[in-house]
C-alpha cells in the first residue's frame, strides 16, 4: 500500500527552485551510485523553464553539481510537430535548459522524437518505445522501465504527460509509449508515456505553480473525483515516491498537509 505523496508549497520562487534542484541532484546522486547513469523523463509546459533555472544554478561541490555526461533525457510526452515548432516540448527544453548549459560543462544525451514519423503517430510511439527498450531493457531486462526521475506537469483539467481525464489510454497496461490522435488540448497528435510507466519512477516530481493551479490541486488532493484524474492516479500508484513542487498561490485552500522544506 503506497503512502501519501509529498506536497511542498513554497512562499517564493527562489525557495522552490532551490528545493527542486536539491530534489533532482539527490535523485541523480543515488542513481549514479546505483548504475552510473541517470535516466530522466521530462515534460513540456511550464516545467522546462523552472527546471532550467534549478539546474543552471552554480553548485557548491561535486555532490551538488549535475553530472550531465551521465544524464539520459527522454520525453514524458511530445507533440507530433517538427523539433523547432512552437508547440514542441523538445524546443522548450532546448531553449530553456539545454542551450543555456555553460560551455565548460558536459551535455546530457537527449532522445527527441523521430520527426520522420510526424504523419504516423502510432509508428512514432512504437519507435520511441524502441528507443526506451534500447536504453532500459537491454541493460535491465525489465517489463516496465523505471526512470530514475520523472518530471511532470499538471494541466488545469488534471492531465499529466498527454494522458487526459477520461481517456481510454488510462487503461493501458502493456505499452510503454502511446499515440494520441485527438488530444483535447492542441496540437491533436502527440505521443505519451503510458500511465504504468509515468507512475513507475524511482522519484517523480510535479511542478504546479500559480493561482491557475489552485482549483485542480484542491480537487486532486482533497476530493475523490480528483483522485481518479490522471495526476491523482499517479499519486495513488506511486505514493511517497511523488513530490509536488508548488507555491502558496497554488495550494491556497488545499486541505491536504503541505510542507515548505524537503
Ligand atoms: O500539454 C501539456 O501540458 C502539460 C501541463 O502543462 P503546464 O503548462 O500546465 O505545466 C505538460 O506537462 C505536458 O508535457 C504538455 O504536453
Amino acid at each position: 500500500m503506497p503512502t501519501a505523496p509529498n506536497l511542498y508549497s513554497f512562499d517564493n520562487p527562489t525557495d522552490l527552485v532551490k528545493n527542486l534542484r536539491a530534489f533532482i541532484i539527490d535523485a541523480q546522486n543515488s542513481s549514479l551510485e546505483r548504475h552510473d547513469v541517470f535516466r530522466v523523463a521530462v515534460s513540456g509546459g511550464s516545467l522546462p523553464k523552472t527546471m532550467g533555472e534549478a539546474l543552471l544554478m552554480k553548485g557548491t561541490s561535486k555532490e551538488d553539481t549535475p553530472q550531465f555526461a551521465k544524464w539520459e533525457i527522454f520525453y514524458a510526452d511530445e507533440r507530433a510537430v517538427p523539433l523547432d515548432h512552437e508547440d514542441s516540448n523538445h524546443r522548450l527544453v532546448k531553449e530553456e535548459f539545454l542551450d543555456k548549459i555553460p560551455e565548460d560543462m558536459d551535455k546530457p544525451t537527449v532522445f527527441p522524437i523521430d520527426t520522420k514519423y510526424l504523419d504516423d503517430v502510432q509508428e512514432m510511439a512504437d519507435q520511441y518505445e524502441k528507443t526506451l527498450v534500447k536504453s532500459f531493457a537491454a541493460r535491465d531486462s525489465v517489463r516496465i522501465p523505471m526512470f530514475d526521475l520523472i518530471l511532470l506537469g499538471c494541466g488545469p483539467d488534471g492531465h499529466t504527460c498527454s494522458l487526459f481525464p477520461g481517456s481510454p489510454l488510462l487503461r493501458e497496461t502493456e505499452a510503454w509509449v502511446l499515440p494520441i490522435f485527438d488530444s483535447p488540448k492542441p496540437p491533436p497528435k502527440r505521443i505519451t508515456l503510458s500511465l504504468p510507466v509515468a507512475s513507475h519512477g524511482i522519484k517523480i516530481g510535479y511542478l504546479a505553480t500559480g493561482a491557475g493551479k489552485k482549483e485542480i490541486l484542491q480537487k486532486i488532493f482533497d476530493t475523490e473525483e480528483g483522485r481518479g484524474l490522471p495526476c491523482g492516479l499517479v499519486n495513488e500508484f506511486a505514493g511517497e515516491r511523488v513530490s509536488w513542487f508548488t507555491d502558496s498561490a497554488a495550494t491556497e485552500g488545499v486541505s491536504f498537509p503541505s510542507r515548505s522544506t524537503l
